[in-house]
């Protein structure tokens, strides 16, 4: 299948080792450049969440079915809830020539590696695994429980990032300036349109 669009960027990394912070930035700077592609999720709507904008709502039968026939490049189970995101909805941002940005963990990755689509892997690094509880404590969004469980998480995927071949880089963010020029740098270098006439490609192929 010839995809339409730039190549997708994937951004991994443990709970609190700055992804939203990084990702922020970048779309502050690039506001036409970035898009992020609209998960679907079985949970209910929160008062406010439209459908189609923040999540695409469905139900378990619909996306159990949807998942057995292949739609979906990645999913998972949280809190009981099914999220995943479909392949439609990342051609629905490339179609635009925008880069589709996914935040996802590493169990995400390994799906997504089991796919055509063939994004950039960024795994962001935090620079120590005591920091990183610092910054989340700091930010002040988790009780004790679900941080024991992060840096628990944290510390399997730590392992996962830094082993060759499974990202195309590792961005330490101990200096979030730096973190960011990195990114920045990395991204531009390598997001190529790939937005061949198949004509051209079967000349390529040749
Ligand atoms: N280089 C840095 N130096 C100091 N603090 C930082 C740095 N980068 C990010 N932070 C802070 O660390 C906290 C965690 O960052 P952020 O929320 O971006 O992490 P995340 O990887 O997106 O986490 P989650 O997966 O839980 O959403 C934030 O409060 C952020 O301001």
């Amino acid at each position: 299948m010839v995809q339409k669009g730039p190549r997708p960027l994937v951004l991994c990394g443990p709970s609190g080792s700055g992804k939203s912070t990084l990702l922020k930035r970048l779309l502050k700077e690039f506001p036409d450049k970035f898009g992020f592609s609209v998960s679907h999720t079985t949970r209910a709507p929160r008062p406010g969440e439209k459908n189609g904008v923040h999540y695409h709502f469905t139900n378990v039968e619909d996306m159990t079915a949807s998942i057995a026939r292949g739609e979906f490049i990645e999913s998972a189970v949280f809190n009981g809830n099914m999220y995943g995101t479909s392949k439609q909805s990342v051609d629905d941002v490339r179609c635009t020539g925008c880069i589709c940005v996914l935040d996802i963990d590493v169990e995400g990755v390994k799906q997504v590696k089991g796919t055509d689509f063939n994004p950039l892997l960024v795994f962001v690094m935090p620079p120590s695994l005591e920091e990183l509880e610092r910054r989340l404590r700091a930010r002040n969004t988790e009780h004790e429980e679900s941080l024991s469980g992060r840096l628990e998480i944290a510390r399997k995927e730590i392992i996962y990032g830094q082993e060759p071949g499974n990202f195309h880089i590792i961005i330490l963010n101990d200096n979030l300036d730096k973190a960011y020029a990195e990114l920045r740098e990395f991204v531009f270098k390598n997001v190529e349109e790939k937005e061949r006439d198949p004509k051209d490609q079967k000349a390529e192929e040749k």
